[in-house]
């Protein structure tokens, strides 16, 4: 991996699931600094990670090639514009955050930059992460490897040619695996409510999952619809359960809070 100097700007969750990735695939921990304006969070990467850390943001974006901006979007405007007294000609900066067009970006750094906007998501911390990539403009195609590496420490990495399918990467990878643990948390409950050992019914639940994706990712030839249709035995137990998804209108739902996802991170683009 060609390995820069990194500088993230917040240390929260994201920045925690992308650092671990990096270092567990075996990136130089001392190329990697994180800024933070609490204590907490910083010390505990660098007693996990042993990245640098520190409260300059300044200091450490100067110091790095590629800057990942890792912030909330409400602070966005105000850590670009602490960052735009900075020469940023020679730096790649990187952000993660959702909804902000790459044209706010230009607008908040008031000079040529060279940004790539990015959709992580949490399962990068254990490197079965999913990234979509959107490159603003002319970049090279060094900079866009060194960004597809970083993020490939984390999973899976896709590239994407407009910001608006970046939005569609976030309903179908970056926030989804909130409906993933929504839909584990419902059957958790429910397995609660019927008595069951909450160590029992969460083994039980994580193991189908997992295997679910599995089966899945390793069967490409299969749709998700056939798939389905191999457990379900006509007249019988799954059949039953399907029958109370589809009557609830499951898929609607679904459509509904993917369409309310998107429409989101539109407002947001006009909103920051
Ligand atoms: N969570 C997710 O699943 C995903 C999130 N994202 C995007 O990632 C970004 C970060 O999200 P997430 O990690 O969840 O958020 P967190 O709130 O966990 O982390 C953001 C961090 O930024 C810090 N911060 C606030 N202001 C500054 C500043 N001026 N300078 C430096 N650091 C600052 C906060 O500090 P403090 O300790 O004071 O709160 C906080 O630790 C967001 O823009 C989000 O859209 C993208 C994909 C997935
Ligand atoms: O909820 C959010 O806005 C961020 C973006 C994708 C996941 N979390």
């Amino acid at each position: 991996m060609l390995e820069k100097k990194l500088c993230f700007i917040g240390a929260g969750n994201m920045t925690r699931s992308i650092a671990s990735g990096l270092v567990k695939s075996g990136y130089t921990s001392s190329l990697i600094h994180a800024t933070n304006p609490s204590v907490e969070k910083l010390d505990a990467l660098k007693r996990d990670l042993n990245i640098k850390v520190s409260h300059d943001n300044l200091t450490a974006a100067k110091d790095a090639d590629v800057i990942i901006l890792s912030v909330k979007p409400h602070f966005m405007q105000a850590v670009c514009e602490e960052l735009s007294v900075l020469d940023l000609s020679q730096k790649l900066i990187i952000t993660i955050a959702a909804g902000i067009t790459a044209n706010r970006y230009k607008d908040y750094f008031a000079q040529e930059i060279t940004l790539i906007r990015t959709m992580p998501n949490t399962p990068t911390q254990i490197g079965v992460g999913m990234t979509g990539l959107f490159a603003d403009g002319d970049i090279s195609q060094e900079q866009k490897l060194i960004c597809e590496q970083l993020m490939k420490s984390g999973g899976e990495v896709l590239w994407v040619e407009t910001e608006e399918e970046l939005n569609q990467v976030i309903a179908l990878a970056g926030s989804s695996p909130a409906y993933f643990f929504l839909f584990m948390e419902s059957m958790l409950a429910a397995a609660k409510d019927s008595g069951l050992d909450e160590t029992k019914a969460r083994l039980l639940v994580q193991q189908a999952a997992l295997g679910a994706a599995q089966m899945v990712i390793q069967n490409p030839e299969l749709t998700t619809a056939q798939l389905r249709e191999n457990v379900t035995s006509k007249g019988g137990t799954t059949a039953q359960a399907i029958n109370a998804f589809e009557s609830g209108n499951i898929r609607g739902l679904v459509k509904q809070a993917m369409d309310d996802c998107v429409a989101r991170a539109q407002e947001m683009a006009k909103q920051y």
